[in-house]
């Protein structure tokens, strides 16, 4: 990734780093040019050399002002475009991966490797580079101006303290790095857990947990704090401690320098000089601690975000996909499956097959892998060759993109984003026809609610706007599952949250509007299955049972008891 990025904009740094060496040489040459003037007024106290003077350090204090500005452009401006487009790119990589990834990676870490991981790169790519010419030039530099300039040997007396200066800032370099980064942990655990909190109040609420959730918060709080605090102390003793050993610099430079200057072997403006160069010593020392943690936090995020680069999504993409343009025929062969990664076998042999047209109810016992094969069919999680067809084409030689393109899934949790009910409806697509979502929403049964809203259509749901009931939320998600038109409607048991009678009611409008199409449906009460075509029974992954409603109940198996004591259960609800 940094690779091709400074492959086509090296020049940018390249550029950046020379405009930086120019405004090193710049303040090199300040402190030379006051310590001259300084020699000149003893000898010639003259005005108009001063002004002369006071001029040039102006001219150059405003040429570097604009040099500054230039490097700035040049390197931060660059490593900004590096954040923006490497952000990009992971964004869209991360979408290209297969659900399974997301089922196996946390949103946090995520969120922390787009966010911090890549801000720490990006700090490498400015601060680091910047520091790292900036320390080495300016400490040679300096260096060598305070001999060639001044003395060679007051250079050397004085620069006895500083590789202990260096040895301190890499010390202490390493510790503040390993406390910025404990915070920086403490930090993203502590807002995580305070976001799912804050996104699970109503629920913290119900169950009166309030004053277990504020020990909980607290806790993590003080964690957070004190992690702060021990980054607070040894930067706190840092600074003094480089100040301390910076001053015995000075000290011997005094020491030494004095008599020399009495001697007449150094003028006083070469000491005045001298003693602005060893100023400007301290920085580079204190800039290499930095700028190795920089460069090693830096390196360790990049690894991170490689991770994400170099993942191959788990459903691989055909090299030479069949097309299909509708889906007339699935069919599921012997199908047994476990999720990748895992032991247990989900789906057991399982065959079946339904054409265009047809209604299919999925039903059985919890877990019994109802949602697994649908999502199967979507391409959502890898399956083996032999195993589903569509149109006679095994699905592996088919693209996901094209069987989605194909297939519309109401899953069982709905999910709205924060914004418009018809943005909502008409998710994703280009143009918006408001007749077509009111359409959608009527077959959903959920036009008259959204009409009751103060904003109709436009009202926004979610975190930012109204919170819809669960079951508003189910028939919007399905009406934005119908906008889209497509082939094959899949309905993951995704009418839990409504009553019966509107479940019964939704399903059937649905099949009077959908006899070219074809529908799965998975739901927990069978009644809405009596027109189905086909409807199989799942238990524990295995296909138990298969047929019509009639045919299952003439079967006496599984189906027909479920079904019998829903009957019951609906009997004794009405009385
Ligand atoms: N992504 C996954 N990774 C690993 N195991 C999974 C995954 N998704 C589901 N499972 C497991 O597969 C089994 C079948 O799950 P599935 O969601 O298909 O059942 P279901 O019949 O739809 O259940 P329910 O009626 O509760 O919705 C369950 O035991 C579940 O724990």
């Amino acid at each position: 990734m940094i690779k091709q990025f400074l492959r086509k904009y090296w020049y940018r740094y390249a550029l950046g780093i020379l405009v930086l060496i120019f405004v090193d040489l710049f303040q090199l040459f300040i402190p030379r040019i006051v310590g001259q003037v300084v020699d000149h007024l003893k000898t010639q106290p003259n005005l108009d050399y001063v002004s002369t003077m006071v001029a040039w350090i102006v001219g150059i204090a405003i040429g570097m002002a604009i040099l500054r500005f230039l490097w700035r452009f040049f390197i931060i401006g660059t490593s900004r475009r590096f954040e923006y487009m490497t952000r990009n790119f992971l964004f869209e990589k991360l979408l290209s991966l297969s659900t399974g990834y997301f089922d196996q990676n946390r949103s946090g870490d995520l969120m922390a490797k787009l966010t911090n991981d890549l801000q720490a790169v990006r700090m490498a790519l400015a601060q680091g580079v910047v520091l790292s010419v900036d320390a080495s030039f300016m400490a040679v530099m300096t260096i060598l101006f305070m001999g060639r300039v001044v003395s060679w040997r007051l250079t050397s007396l004085a620069s006895i303290p500083l590789p202990a200066l260096a040895l301190i800032a890499l010390f202490f370099g390493k510790l503040i790095h390993k406390r910025f980064m404990s915070v920086q942990r403490q930090y993203s655990s502590l807002s995580e857990w305070t976001e799912e909190t804050i996104s699970g109040v109503r629920i913290v609420k119900s169950f009166a947990a309030n004053d277990k959730i504020h020990y909980l918060f607290n806790k993590r709080s003080f964690q957070n704090y004190e992690a702060a605090m021990s980054l607070a102390k040894v930067a706190s003793l840092f600074f003094p401690l480089m100040m301390l050993f910076a001053s015995i610099s000075h000290v011997l430079a005094l020491g030494f320098g004095g008599p020399m200057v009495i001697k007449g072997d150094v003028t006083l403006g070469e000491f005045i000089a001298f003693n602005s160069y060893l100023g400007m010593l301290t920085w580079p020392m204190m800039a290499l601690g930095w700028v190795l943690n920089v460069i090693q936090r830096g390196r360790a995020s990049y690894k991170r975000l490689m991770e994400i680069v170099q993942e191959k999504p788990q459903v691989e993409e055909p090299e030479a996909p069949v097309e299909i343009k509708e889906i007339n025929t699935v069919e599921y062969k012997n199908l047994t499956y476990r999720y990748p990664g895992t032991d247990r076998w989900v789906l057991k042999n399982v065959s079946f097959s339904f054409s265009r047209g047809d209604m299919i109810g999925i039903v059985g016992t919890v877990g019994s892998g109802k949602s697994t094969i649908v999502k199967l069919l979507a391409k959502l999680y890898p399956v083996e060759r032999g195993k589903i067809f569509i149109n006679r084409v095994d699905i592996n030689d088919i693209s996901s993109v094209n069987i989605r393109q194909l297939i519309a899934f109401v899953p069982q949790e709905s999910f709205l984003f924060s914004d418009s009910v018809l943005k909502n409806i008409a998710f994703a697509q280009k143009d918006i026809d408001f007749k077509k979502a009111v359409h959608y929403a009527e077959l959903a049964s959920v036009h008259d609610e959204i009409e009751s809203f103060d904003h109709g259509y436009d009202t926004v749901v979610g975190e930012r706007g109204v919170t819809l009931s669960g079951g508003q939320k189910q028939r919007v998600t399905i009406a934005r599952a119908l906008y889209m038109e497509k082939d094959l409607i899949v309905f993951d048991d995704c009418l839990s949250a409504v009553d019966p009678e509107t479940e019964e009611k939704i399903i059937t409008a649905l099949r009077e509007n959908y006899r070219e199409k074809t529908m799965i449906v998975i739901t927990h009460r069978l009644k809405v299955l009596k027109d189905a075509d086909l409807i199989i029974v799942l238990d524990d992954g295995k296909l138990i049972e298969k047929g019509r409603h009639e045919e299952l109940m003439a079967l006496n198996g599984m189906y027909a008891r479920m079904f019998r004591k829903q009957m019951i259960e609906e009997e004794l609800e009405s009385e």
